[in-house]
């Protein structure tokens, strides 16, 4: 298995202790090479959930088992050797305005570099090669040596997935890497994410908001809604109208809030934030 929740719940560090869980009490198992898409209306907990497969958030409940391990028992260099089998690639990836895509691109072996390695891969790309292969399958090769600030929303977040290409990660966790993208270029950003997840037995876990391209192109369908898992099924048990339940009503107001003499939402937090 890479990834074993049992009763996980999780709320964000900055959230006070006795508010809402950002996901509560989720059981859910992702075999090795398996490719699950992520769906739910905003807010349900998706870029939540792939934070806390990658370790970066703790769950405050439940057990996390990551390829076979807790990585919350585990001292912090144990967890972080741990977390390099991982690759998370968030809805905008952190791209140095200033730097060349070539070695933005590279950035995706830092996890394998030593420090002097990845020093010296400023200075001098280490695997040009590597990256304009890279780039090459979502066409964006005549980029190796542009700047990132120069390059529009949709080239940056290809980029982004240029970096997946070239880490040696075993689990891709991918947040709405179709965001930026027209929809010719998201299906091909989408087959190329595939097919190099099942090349190298990798597991894919990918958030997403283009409902009929989960359907249309992952085996496995998670649903969540307000923190928790609606449905976990195969696609062809996901039918139209759990989708329509799915995101029912997701935005409605707070009814509260209408009968409540001072919204709670305008109530001066019990901790300050500055
Ligand atoms: N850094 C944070 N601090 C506090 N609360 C957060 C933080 N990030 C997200 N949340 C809250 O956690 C819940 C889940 O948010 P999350 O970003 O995981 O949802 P999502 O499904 O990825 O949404 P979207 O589709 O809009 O990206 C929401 O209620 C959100 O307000």
């Amino acid at each position: 298995m890479s990834f074993e929740l049992q009763g996980v719940s999780v709320r964000h560090p900055s959230v006070a202790a006795g508010q809402a869980f950002a996901l509560s009490d989720l059981a859910l198992g992702i075999a090795q090479g398996e490719q699950v898409a992520l769906i739910g209306p905003s807010g349900a907990g998706k870029t939540t959930l792939l934070h806390t497969l990658a370790c970066a958030l703790r769950p405050d409940a439940g057990g996390l088992q990551l390829f076979g391990t807790d990585p919350w028992k585990l001292d912090n260099a144990a967890r972080h050797a741990l977390r390099r089998r991982l690759f998370l690639a968030p809805q905008t990836p952190p791209l140095p305005p200033r730097q060349r895509v070539v070695t933005a691109v590279l950035a995706g072996r830092l996890p394998q570099w030593s420090l002097a390695q990845a020093l010296l891969s400023l200075v001098k790309p280490a695997d040009p090669r590597a990256a304009f292969e890279a780039l090459a399958r979502f066409n964006l090769e005549d980029k190796l040596y542009h700047r990132v600030d120069r390059l529009s929303g949709g080239e940056r977040q290809r980029c982004g997935m240029a970096r997946l290409l070239v880490s040696e990660a075993a689990a891709f966790l991918v947040d709405e890497p179709l965001s930026a993208l027209d929809p010719t270029l998201a299906r091909q950003t989408l087959r190329v994410l595939q097919q190099e997840a099942k090349a190298r037995q990798a597991t894919l876990v990918c958030s997403l908001h283009q409902v009929d391209l989960a359907r249309q192109h992952f085996e496995r369908i998670v649903g969540l809604r307000a923190g928790r898992i609606v449905f976990d099924a195969p696609r062809e048990a996901v039918s139209d109208a759990m989708i329509a339940a799915l995101y029912q009503n997701a935005h409605e107001a707070v009814p509260a809030l209408a009968d409540s003499p001072t919204p709670a939402v305008l109530r001066r937090p019990a901790t300050r934030c500055f």
